[in-house]
């Protein structure tokens, strides 16, 4: 079995704005195995990007991350705050919420990376692509030569509306080797004749090769964990499948993980190893691939998989489920399951804050007809009958 790149554990973000406290993400949990690509799904304001943005480390006033740990497997880490922070450290993982702030921000390039909807929100439109990219190059060669020194330039490196704050004038500073590199980057990402294009201007470029070259930037430090969040969204179907098919390609090539970050079934089902659905906030099942779309327990999910008709279909949205999506804001959250209102299988069992059900130690559920269609004295019996529900519950349908 692969072993772990990133355990998240119970995080929690809340943003506390002038109508109240907003709990984005409550106490979510997963694991992103080296090597595999993970998927969270969930339909619109469900925390997806809040998950993602607490991971990396940039989440801005009014929000903060409030709870959980953050465990990344960096055998050297764990050996540099062993002495001084043995909390922070279990064998090789580090929970990096507990290390010193520049160290976090000096994770982002070498350890985690992003990709974003928008490529051209993240390139400055007056430097050339190939000069961004080598800077990133550039940035991620100093911290690995002299972490210290660099601390305050790989600040918002690479990030969407942070990057062009940390930008230096738009003149060239980048030394050759960087160049060099920028161009293999490209290369890399399938840019044709990428010497020319390194020298083009963001605005020279399609969306589709942009998205490529903010893969190309993402990738110049050599990441452990990429996160891309919604990375084809914005791009049309054609193209949305060859940048997946790259994402998948660069992922084998380079061993790194992936956490995929959608509102699209298809995206899920075709790049994904293993997924988790969030709902208001919360991830409400996770689990194998193969386990969420053939087996899934929670009704959310179920709803969700019902809505598209073909999983095939790389075109397939979420469609929204009937009710409203719930509020989350901390006052008006009910003190019972966030889906219970539109759930159509909820009983009075649901008038209460659910667990999380671990159903065979790969596929957990935080719905209560988990923990009857799994009572541990049938579970032998019911392993692969989660489909056959409890009388009791089906009457309530
Ligand atoms: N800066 C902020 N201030 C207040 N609330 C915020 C802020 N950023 C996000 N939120 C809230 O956090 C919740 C989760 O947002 P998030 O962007 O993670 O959703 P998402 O699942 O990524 O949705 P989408 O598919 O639309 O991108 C939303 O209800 C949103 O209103
Ligand atoms: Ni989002």
């Amino acid at each position: 079995m692969a072993d772990t790149i990133l355990s998240v554990r119970d995080l929690s973000t809340r943003f506390f704005t002038e109508e109240g406290q907003v709990n984005a993400v409550e106490s979510v949990s997963f694991d992103v195995e080296d090597g595999e690509i993970f998927g969270i799904v969930g339909e619109s304001g469900s925390g997806k990007s809040v998950t993602a943005l607490s991971v990396i480390d940039l989440i801005e006033s009014p929000g903060r991350v409030t709870q959980g740990e953050i465990w990344y497997r960096n055998a050297d880490l764990a050996e540099e705050f062993r002495g001084s922070k043995p909390d922070a450290v279990d064998g090789d993982l580090v929970d990096i919420r507990r290390l010193p702030e520049g160290v976090r921000r000096s994770l982002r390039g070498p350890s985690f990376s992003m990709v974003f909807q928008d490529p051209m929100s993240s390139f400055n439109p007056s430097i050339t692509v190939g000069e961004q990219i080598a800077e990133a190059v550039e940035v991620q060669r100093r911290a690995r030569s002299n972490p210290r020194s660099t601390r305050s330039r790989t600040q918002g490196y690479g990030l969407a509306s942070l990057i062009r704050d940390s930008l230096l004038p738009s003149k060239s500073y980048v030394d050759d080797e960087s160049m060099d590199r920028a161009v293999e980057l490209l290369d890399q990402v399938g840019i044709p004749d990428p010497e020319d294009r390194a020298e083009e201007y963001p605005h020279q470029f399609s969306g589709g090769m942009l998205q490529r070259a903010m893969i190309a930037q993402a990738l110049a430090g050599e990441p452990d964990v990429l996160i891309a969040d919604e990375p084809t969204t914005a791009l049309d179907v054609t193209i949305q499948a060859q940048i997946l098919n790259l994402l998948r390609d660069l992922q084998e090539q380079e061993g790194m993980s992936i956490l995929m970050i959608t509102h699209d079934l298809g995206v899920i089902a075709r790049m994904c190893d293993r997924v988790g659905v969030m709902y208001a906030g919360e991830v409400v099942e996770r689990g194998p691939l193969a386990d969420i779309f053939e087996n899934p327990v929670h009704p959310y999910t179920q709803g969700m998989l019902g809505s598209i008709p073909d999983v095939d279909d790389p075109s397939g949205r979420l469609e929204p489920i009937s009710g409203n999506v719930p509020s989350l804001l901390d006052s008006e959250m009910p003190d019972a399951c966030y889906f219970a209102d539109r759930c159509p299988k909820a009983m009075t069992d649901c008038l209460t804050r659910i667990p999380e059900y671990e159903l065979d130690g790969r596929h957990s559920v935080r719905c209560v007809l988990a923990e009857q269609e799994f009572d541990p004295s049938d579970a032998v019996d019911s392993v692969d009958g989660a489909e056959a529900a409890d009388p009791e519950v089906s009457a309530d349908d």
